[in-house]
């Protein structure tokens, strides 16, 4: 069993990590050599400082580091990893001269990615660059016609038209942010589209995406990445033929460890709260003499202001504990997880029997389709809905204002999960709670699962006897209709109804495997 103390890493370079705790938040004004039009950016977001990981990433990128080592950041939920990656990458392509694919931000969900993508479009536009996305939002030739462009006419204006007829498409954005299986849709059928200058590699939620092959997108995007010796000697020489060719040197000077030599590689930047020492999965990453920037003692750690408690209650009464616990919270904006799609459904099958709860909820999993879930993420953000009942493979870094309360109905089976369940809540240094339902059985492992994050003093809640009481009688009505409910959706099932929740999908669950 792990003690997570004691625990040293298997890798040498994680054993002396650099701790992000000796930093502290820092005023834009204190940060050196930020463009002054990226600080007019974060001024609008409401941006006044950096927060201890960002300017860690700062300094290893922009700063002293000066982006020589590849960055492995393991930092709490809520911690600001998404401007800690996306500042330094802004501020160094700011100087870019010409437009092509030069950074490549690889999410796990559509939802995620979208969210990611929002960041840098709220600061890269101040320098010039163009962000673009490739996630499946709309059809593919949307998306191609948003990310490949024919090369300018000015640039080459020389050109006998002819010839320029012949010439590549090529990507116009300067970042990309991707899921997987879309990024590999553009790598293998769009025409011009190219990772041939890609400068920045970043894996956020690493070790969910290193968790499943994805169609090998990786190792693909390893290997166009990649520079031999030979791609490094031809650079500037007669092997370019096209008037339009660019070449990359992806990094040039001298390396640090690298005796001199000039050796050009992407730059990758990887991260997550709850980031794998596993060697096997790291090296997959191929990483150059990396860095971790780490915090707390233990591997992982719960946000400082997040308050944990646990409610034990009978099976048969946890929906009635849910409830009573729900209109305690009066309307706070929460997450209930449960821990498969058919159990979230059930839930909220359930829960839409009680008749007259004093909150709006809505369900949020696999089942249903992307565009629905969508508009249900939308109305949670805008406060439409106060409750999303979700599975987690739907919800890992899942940044929504103002989430106060997290619930999970269903115990986590591990401490990564827990920790990104929690973690939607007391996010940028905010308060939050985060309540676990728990049988009596259950409560031995829970403690001793919480026992390795840090900050995990947990609280025991109950909820008023007499409001589970009180709900007794709409209770048992309600699982009368959940019964009729659940053997009509079987019948329709059956008989080939459209009914979105198949044979398939209803013994599907979304286990998140998150036990290493
Ligand atoms: N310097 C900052 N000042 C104020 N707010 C910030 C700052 N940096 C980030 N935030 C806000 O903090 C919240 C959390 O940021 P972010 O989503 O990047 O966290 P994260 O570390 O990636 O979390 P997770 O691990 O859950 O994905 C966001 O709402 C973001 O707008």
């Amino acid at each position: 069993m792990e003690v997570a103390q004691k625990r040293v890493a298997h890798l040498p370079w994680m054993r002396n990590p650099v701790d992000i705790d000796q930093f502290e938040q820092r005023p834009l004004h204190g940060v050196s050599c930020l463009d002054p039009r990226l600080k007019e950016a974060l001024g609008k977001m409401q941006i006044e400082s950096l927060f201890p990981v960002q300017l860690a990433v700062w300094l290893e990128t922009i700063g002293p580091g000066g982006f020589e080592r590849d960055i492995c950041v393991n930092s709490p939920t809520g911690s600001g990893k998404t401007l800690a990656y996306a500042l330094p990458i802004v501020q160094s392509l700011s100087t870019r001269k010409i437009r092509c694919l030069r950074a490549l931000v690889v999410l796990p969900t559509r939802d995620l990615a979208l969210q990611v993508k929002e960041v840098f479009e709220a600061i890269a536009p101040a320098v010039g660059l163009s962000v673009g996305s490739a996630v499946g939002q709309s059809s593919i030739a949307d998306e191609i016609s948003a990310l490949i462009k024919r090369p300018r006419s000015e640039r080459y204006s020389s050109l006998d038209p002819e010839y320029e007829a012949q010439i590549e498409p090529e990507t116009s954005v300067d970042i990309l942010v991707a899921t997987p299986g879309r990024l590999m849709d553009h790598i293998t059928m769009t025409k011009g589209f190219s990772l041939e200058h890609l400068r920045f590699l970043v894996v956020d939620e690493t070790d969910r995406l290193l968790r499943e092959a994805y169609q090998s997108w990786l190792p693909t995007v390893l290997q166009l990445t990649s520079s031999t010796d030979q791609d490094l000697f031809s650079c500037g020489s007669s092997t370019i033929s096209m008037p339009h060719s660019l070449t990359t040197i992806r990094r040039t000077g001298v390396e640090r460890g690298f005796k001199g030599r000039c050796y050009p590689r992407l730059m990758k930047i990887i991260l997550s709260a709850t980031l794998t020492q596993d060697p096997s999965k790291l090296s997959q990453l191929e990483l150059h003499h990396p860095i971790l920037l780490t915090s707390g003692m233990k591997r992982y750690r719960l946000p400082e202001k997040l308050q944990s408690f646990k409610l034990i209650c009978k099976s048969k009464l946890k929906p009635l504990c849910l409830v009573a616990l729900l209109e305690e919270l009066k309307g706070e904006k929460c997450i209930v997880f449960t821990s498969s799609v058919e159990s979230t459904h059930r839930l909220s099958t359930l829960l839409s029997f009680f008749g007259d709860v004093p909150f709006k909820f809505s369900e949020y999993s696999r089942l249903q389709r992307q565009s629905v879930r969508s508009k249900t993420l939308k109305a949670f953000r805008e406060g439409a809905i106060q409750v999303l009942i979700a599975t987690d493979a739907m919800t890992r870094g899942m940044d929504v204002e103002g989430i106060t309360n997290v619930i999970n109905y269903d115990m986590p089976s591990y401490v990564k999960t827990y920790i990104h369940r929690a973690g939607r809540t007391a996010r940028a240094g905010l308060s939050g709670s985060c309540f676990t339902l728990l049988r009596k059985h259950e409560v031995k492992r829970f403690d001793s699962m919480l026992q390795k994050a840090e900050n995990n003093t947990c609280t025991l809640r109950t909820v008023p006897s007499q409001t589970i009481n009180g709900l007794l009688p709409v209770y048992s009505i309600a699982l009368e209709k959940l019964q009729e409910k659940v053997e009509s959706e079987a019948a329709r099932r059956k008989y080939g109804g459209g009914f979105k929740f198949t044979a398939k999908s209803s013994s599907r669950k979304e286990v998140t495997h998150e036990g290493e």
